[in-house]
């Protein structure tokens, strides 16, 4: 019996967390050179949630949950759709239109290079928050565009980010306190 009790997950097993107000949640991200997935860690630390690669997520899983955090880099440059380069781009248009996200809490994050890629700043954050909104989500986390140098971002709504955007390459420094102020007003939204 005891033996059991240590034996590790079985295949399939459900990865979820509950926060304090018993929300569950859980952090979901894609990457190609690992910042993304950096700053996937940052959150679920500062959140308590386990983070998983979209690429290994059950649809089932995404279902059971009140709340889905998911993030994405940006590498097809001016890309109306399809524009991170990661499984996003197959699991946003054949995936998505099978689950059930009706009235779940969204929250959208990503990682992108404002200043080589001044026009398109993290520009598949966009395409998630659109993609989500339209499936039925309910989209928090919206974040000021103060402290950041780019000319212009599809993940801009009114002046303002559709969530948390990191940039690694040229604020590494302040990604991991710009996760933990995001994640508390995320608590604040009452989505965690
Ligand atoms: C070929 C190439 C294209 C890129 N295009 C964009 C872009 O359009 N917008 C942007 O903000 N960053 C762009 N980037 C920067 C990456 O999105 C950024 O380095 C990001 O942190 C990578 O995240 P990852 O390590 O999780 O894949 C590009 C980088 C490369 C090398």
């Amino acid at each position: 019996a005891h033996a059991f009790a240590f034996a590790p997950s079985p295949p399939g097993f459900v990865v979820r967390s509950s926060t304090a107000l018993g929300v569950s949640a859980g952090v979901f991200y894609t990457t190609q050179t690992g910042n993304t997935e950096t700053v996937a860690g940052y959150i679920a630390e500062a959140a308590d949630l386990e983070m998983e690669d979209i690429a290994d997520v059950e649809d089932d899983e995404i279902e059971e949950l009140d709340t889905l955090i998911v993030g994405a880099p940006t590498w097809h440059t001016g890309a109306e759709t399809e524009r991170s380069g990661t499984e996003w781009d197959t699991w946003l248009y054949e995936t998505l239109p099978d689950i059930d996200v009706k009235g779940k809490n969204v929250a959208v994050f990503g990682c992108g290079d404002q200043m080589s890629y001044s026009d398109n700043f993290a520009d598949a954050v966009g395409e998630l928050y659109d993609l989500f909104e339209a499936a039925g989500a309910n989209m928090v986390g919206a974040t000021s565009t103060d402290g950041y140098e780019h000319s212009d971002s599809k993940a801009m709504r009114d002046g303002k980010f559709v969530g948390l955007l990191c940039d690694e390459d040229n604020q590494y420094d302040l990604s991991e306190e710009r996760a933990k102020s995001w994640v508390e007003q995320l608590k604040s939204e009452g989505a965690l």
